[in-house]
């Protein structure tokens, strides 16, 4: 797990007069899977948009594989998929059409459309409306299209949103494959038992910085046995074991 996947040096965003991101550094080795926590608007959604190339930092670089998308936008793009928090679908298209053509534009063989619609579960309601699923199917969509290609990294920004305790366990069933698989995964949470369970590394996020980031152990180590519940109380002054969003 020493090859690194995604570096990011010194990054900053500032919109209009507002700093949202301070200089930041960050790396995701192959392999890893790193969960950024933190409170409501502590920069997490901003840092994975600019990760995906969708915001551009106002400074500092980004490099996935060594590709940066300011030099080339292409091999940038087919290094990553991006889950996003949230989007709007396009009306009357099923399951099956929205992932084939998000497949078309990849490049995607009709194969692997399919097999991905049963890796996360939709097989059976592949040819059902998207606008008839619950938020939880639209997640799991979402989740197909960014491992559709089978992307060295892999960014999602709050993948567990609107997941049923069955498809908690499956989605991060996943995220250890992709893992094992050697994908590279970074995610932004605000259920720290998820990060507990499944990242390698977590970083806390507060106002645009990284307060703190670790292994699980080194968090257990330094706040007990509840260590990111620790380091979330003493990062954002509340109890461990309140709900956190
Ligand atoms: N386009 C924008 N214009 C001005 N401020 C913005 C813009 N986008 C984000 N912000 C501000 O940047 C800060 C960080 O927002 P961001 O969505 O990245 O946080 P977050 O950690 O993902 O929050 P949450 O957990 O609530 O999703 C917030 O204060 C937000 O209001």
């Amino acid at each position: 797990m020493d090859k690194p996947v995604l570096r990011v040096r010194e990054v900053t965003k500032q919109i209009g007069r507002k700093q949202i991101i301070y200089p930041l550094d960050l790396t995701v080795y192959q392999g890893q899977v790193l969960a950024l926590c933190g409170g409501n608007g502590a920069g997490k959604s901003t840092l994975l948009r600019m990760i995906a190339g969708i915001l551009q930092p106002t400074g500092g670089s980004i490099e996935v594989r060594g590709v940066s998308w300011k030099h080339n936008r292409r091999t940038y793009a087919e290094q990553i998929g991006y889950m996003p928090d949230d989007y709007l679908f396009g009306q009357g298209l099923s399951a099956e059409e929205t992932l084939a053509f998000w497949g078309a534009l990849r490049k995607v063989s009709k194969d692997r459309v399919r097999e991905t619609l049963r890796i996360v579960g939709l097989e059976d309601v592949k040819g059902s409306a998207v606008s008839s699923f619950s938020k939880g199917m639209r997640q799991r969509l979402l989740f197909a299209q960014a491992l559709l290609t089978k992307p060295p990294l892999i960014i999602m920004d709050e993948p567990t949103n609107g997941l049923d305790p069955y498809w908690l366990e499956s989605f991060m069933a996943l995220v250890r494959s992709a893992r094992q698989e050697g994908h590279a995964v970074i995610f932004s949470t605000h259920q720290l038992t998820i990060a507990e369970v499944v990242a390698d590394h977590v970083v806390f996020m507060k106002e645009g910085r990284i307060m703190e980031e670790g292994t699980v152990d080194s968090f257990n180590h330094k706040y007990g046995s509840h260590g990111l519940q620790g380091a979330f109380q003493r990062l954002f002054g509340l109890h461990a074991g309140e709900k956190q969003d």
